[in-house]
């Protein structure tokens, strides 16, 4: 099965959120304590998403806000040589700061992300800043979750939502789920599934749609799409991290995909690459299944190297995956 997207449009995907700055322990397989070298990359997940898409050869384009110091002007640079369109890309000038994301490589099974994110200029997008004429040249609009965890960006992200639905534009909603952003889990669930049951197309982790459900428990994916149906999305896709994913249809129709086998280095930016690779698949036309290959290939190819955004595979690296079929 696939799913259509406007024909006649400019961008085949615009981000939403932030763009921010990744800083990766150069010394790995050791506590940050121990890591004096760190390798600064441009990160924020719905950036890696867009950098991901451009590198696969779609056109992309970003909505968010940075600020105007030395870290701004890089991401602005990264973004634009990469090839995707920051004409939307705002600038602060109220002396925000970009966010930091520092990542520790304990171990390929063991990362984890301490991130500064106080006063970041991405949360400070106003909704007078998002234009609809620049929504209206897109086929999709991918909306990170995190933009949601505080106003004015918060209302800038609703209003990007309405005008895309205005528009007919997809939703593509990833739950990216970050909780030092949030004040409690009541109000993630409140927002998440706000903008859920608004999306066309819904893609989190099982742990991120318990959060959106606001469960205690791990929740049943079933439940989940049941509920997701009553409401507008077409396609709903629940990942299982190593285990791969599922990808859910309303018209009940459900598909696996599987992890391809690799020599781990670290366990972030699966979720980003998995994202953009799996849009890429869907806007040239593939069905789901292999859609959801593509994503477990690309997010494969990540998770063995060391960055997020600079590791993004090619379209060839992902077929000859694909092709070798090494899954779990
Ligand atoms: N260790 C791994 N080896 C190979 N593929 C993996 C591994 N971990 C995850 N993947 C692939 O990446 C996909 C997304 O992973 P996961 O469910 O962990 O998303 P995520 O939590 O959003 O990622 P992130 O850690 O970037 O936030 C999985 O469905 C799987 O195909
Ligand atoms: O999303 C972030 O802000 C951090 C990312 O750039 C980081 O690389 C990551 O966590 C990817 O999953």
């Amino acid at each position: 099965m696939n799913i259509s997207f406007q024909t006649d449009k400019e961008f085949d995907v615009i981000g939403f959120g932030r763009a921010c700055i990744d800083l990766n322990a150069v010394e790995y397989n050791r506590p940050m304590e121990e890591t004096i070298t760190f390798q600064k990359y441009v990160g924020g997940s719905p950036a890696n998403i867009a950098i991901g898409s451009s590198k696969l050869g779609l056109k992309a384009g970003f909505i968010g806000k940075i600020p105007d110091d030395q870290h701004g002007r890089f991401i602005e640079q990264y973004l634009s040589e990469k090839g995707i369109d920051t004409s939307n890309l705002v600038v602060d000038r109220e002396g925000r700061k970009t966010g930091l994301a520092f990542t520790e490589i304990l171990s390929p099974e063991e990362c984890s992300i301490l991130m500064y994110r106080e006063n970041v200029a991405d949360l400070y997008l106003e909704p007078t800043e998002v234009h609809e004429y620049y929504i209206t040249r897109a086929k999709i609009l991918l909306i990170s979750g995190t933009a949601l965890a505080q106003s004015p960006s918060r209302e800038a992200t609703l209003k990007a939502i309405n005008l895309a639905k205005k528009n007919n534009i997809k939703v593509v909603f990833e739950l990216d789920y970050r909780p030092y952003t949030w004040k409690s889990l009541e109000e993630t669930a409140v927002y998440y599934s706000l903008v859920a049951e608004k999306a066309d197309i819904v893609v989190g982790t099982r742990d991120e749609y318990d959060v959106m459900e606001n469960l205690s428990n791990e929740g049943d994916n079933q439940a989940t799409v049941d509920y997701l149906f009553q409401h507008e999305p077409e396609l709903v896709v629940i990942k299982h991290g190593v285990d791969g994913s599922y990808a859910y249809t309303r018209s009940g129709e459900t598909f696996r995909g599987r992890a391809y086998k690799t020599e781990v280095l670290k366990t972030f930016g699966a979720g980003d690459s998995y994202a953009s690779a799996f849009l890429y698949a869907l806007v040239t036309g593939k069905d789901i299944e292999t859609a959801l290959k593509y994503g477990g290939a690309s997010a494969s190819i990540v998770v063995s190297k060391h960055s997020s955004s600079e590791a993004m595979p090619t379209v060839a690296e992902i077929e000859k995956l694909i092709q070798d079929d090494n899954t779990y």
